[in-house]
């Protein structure tokens, strides 16, 4: 058995500042593996698409405004199907696992990765791992085939079931080995890429030929590098049913407030972009935004002045918001299984306190608080999120197929990608408050920032790197869509 190589990242320098952050490949610790023609140069559907299979050389940028004299900058290698493939048909051994919190698309991204292993490359053994890591070892596998995952996505959740904690690498790789895995598709966010990254260093360590895939799911749209997350324009399509139940509620009651509790543990992507959809939000708070309650400037002298202005007002809140201002002894300092903070209910407490300042203020108000937070993302994708989960399993797929392993399947700059585990987890995807995109959301809401100059870090003034195209171009990241 070859001998495992170095698990430094991988990355190649060109001319003109180009980096190429690569990811790693079998061939990497087993250099002697055989390859053959890719099945698809025969399929009648690709066979006549011109440079369907991708150049070994393409690479997608991860900045794509650059400055003329700039350097080329850090790459991505571009996914797709290559010439040839490091597995025979019949020798793949495929499984899928979800993992984390639901987020609508996983049931497609299923769909997708089982339709492309067996019609594309003519694979017939593909698992599903029954309720996240700790399936592998402690529950019974799921066969998946085509007709068993026909119609799956039409439904929201995960015929797969998922869970939170029971990440047990060495009982984990145990499993895969033992039953013959040679394909691993991990569908999670940032803790169950950060779980397949382990699972790939075991398997490396092993010297296993065993390609281990990131799919990346993410509601609250916080992981990296990536455009967006599959499920998020689904969300934020049906946090719209809630604010405009909200915004009835509020101008059918005498100052009435319409309180929306959003998800967004500690990025308000659903938030931001709810409020910018919707228009009918007065005030939009996510945890990036510190903002404060009583006096000058603060939340209910707002609230108060937007009632005497309009005589109501939608208020929509993410989760992870505010939760400094609840008072110490409600601070939580409980985790989930998967070591996630368990945050205290900031909206049952926020409109509790809203309901007080008015009362002790002798003014009429009407608050009706809605949380849709498990309804947002128990529904199935809409047809856009349903296109792009499709894009990112066969994009998964082709990678694997190809030997490339211990990677996440990404859309940057509109272009699918493989992107090394070590870019996904090291940092989160935040709502940049010193950003346009915030700035046009508080000019759409009228509300006051809640930060005066001194609030705000002297490296945040300048202004930041701008990532994506100009307005009105196809392609948009969420964190800063200018
Ligand atoms: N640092 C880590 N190493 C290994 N496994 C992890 C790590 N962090 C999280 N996991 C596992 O990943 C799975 C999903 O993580 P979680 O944070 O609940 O959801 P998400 O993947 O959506 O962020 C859980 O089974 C958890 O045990
Ligand atoms: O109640 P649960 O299942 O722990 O989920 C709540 C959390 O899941 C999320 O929707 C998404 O979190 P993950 O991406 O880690 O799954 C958070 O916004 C929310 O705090
Ligand atoms: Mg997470």
């Amino acid at each position: 058995m070859s001998s495992p190589r170095s698990n430094k990242p991988k990355i190649v320098n060109g001319p003109g500042g180009y980096i190429l952050q690569d990811v790693p490949h079998l061939i990497d610790y087993l250099p002697d593996l055989p390859t053959y023609p890719n099945p698809l140069q025969d399929n009648p559907a690709y066979s006549v698409v011109k440079q369907y299979f991708v150049d070994a050389d393409d690479s997608v940028p991860e900045k794509v405004v650059v400055h003329k004299d700039g350097p080329r900058g850090i790459h991505f290698r571009r996914a797709g199907p290559r010439q040839k493939v490091y597995f025979e048909s019949d020798e793949v051994h495929a499984c899928i696992v979800t993992c984390g919190g639901l987020c609508p698309g996983l049931n497609t991204v299923i769909r997708e990765i089982v339709s492309s292993l067996s019609y594309m490359y003519g694979v017939k053994r593909i698992l599903g791992i029954d309720g996240g890591y700790r399936g592998f070892y402690a529950k019974n596998t799921i066969p998946l085939n085509s007709k068993v995952v026909n119609d799956i996505h039409k439904r929201g959740g995960t015929i797969l079931g998922t869970s939170r904690g029971g990440h047990d690498t060495t009982k984990i790789v145990d499993s895969i080995q033992d039953r013959g895995i040679n394909q691993v598709y991990i569908i999670g966010g940032d803790g169950s890429q950060r779980g397949a990254s382990v699972i790939f260093e075991e398997i490396r360590r092993r010297g296993l030929k065993v390609a281990v895939v990131g799919i990346p799911k993410t509601i609250d749209n916080d992981i990296p590098v990536i455009d967006k997350s599959f499920g998020f324009d689904t969300a934020v399509e049906e946090a719209q049913r809630a604010i405009n139940a909200a915004h009835v509620e509020a101008e059918s009651n005498e100052n009435g407030i319409g309180f929306v509790k959003l998800m967004g543990r500690y990025s308000g992507f659903i938030a931001m972009y709810a409020t910018l959809a919707s228009r009918d939000v007065d005030c939009c708070l996510i945890p990036e935004s510190p903002f404060y309650l009583e006096g000058e400037g603060g939340l209910f002298e707002f609230v108060e002045r937007r009632l005497k202005e309009n005589g109501h007002m939608v208020i929509v809140l993410a989760e992870g918001a505010g939760q400094d201002l609840m008072c110490k002894s409600m601070e939580s300092t409980l985790k989930d299984a998967s070591g996630n903070k368990l945050l205290k209910d900031v909206g049952l407490w926020l409109s509790q306190s809203i309901k007080d300042y008015f009362n002790k203020n002798k003014m009429v108000m009407n608050l009706k608080y809605i949380d849709p937070t498990y309804m947002i993302r128990a529904v199935p994708s809409n047809a856009s999120d349903n296109v792009y989960c499709t894009l990112l399993a066969q994009s998964a797929v082709h990678g694997a197929m190809a030997g490339y392993t211990g990677y996440t399947s990404g859309l940057v700059n509109g272009r699918q990608t493989y992107i090394p585990y070590y870019r996904i987890t090291e940092t989160q995807n935040n709502v940049v408050i010193t950003d346009r995109m915030w700035a046009r959301l508080l000019s759409s809401t009228n509300q006051p920032s809640f930060l005066g100059p001194k609030d705000i870090p002297e490296e945040k003034k300048e202004l930041p790197e701008t990532p994506l195209l100009d307005d009105g171009a196809v392609v948009c990241r969420y964190s800063s869509c200018d």
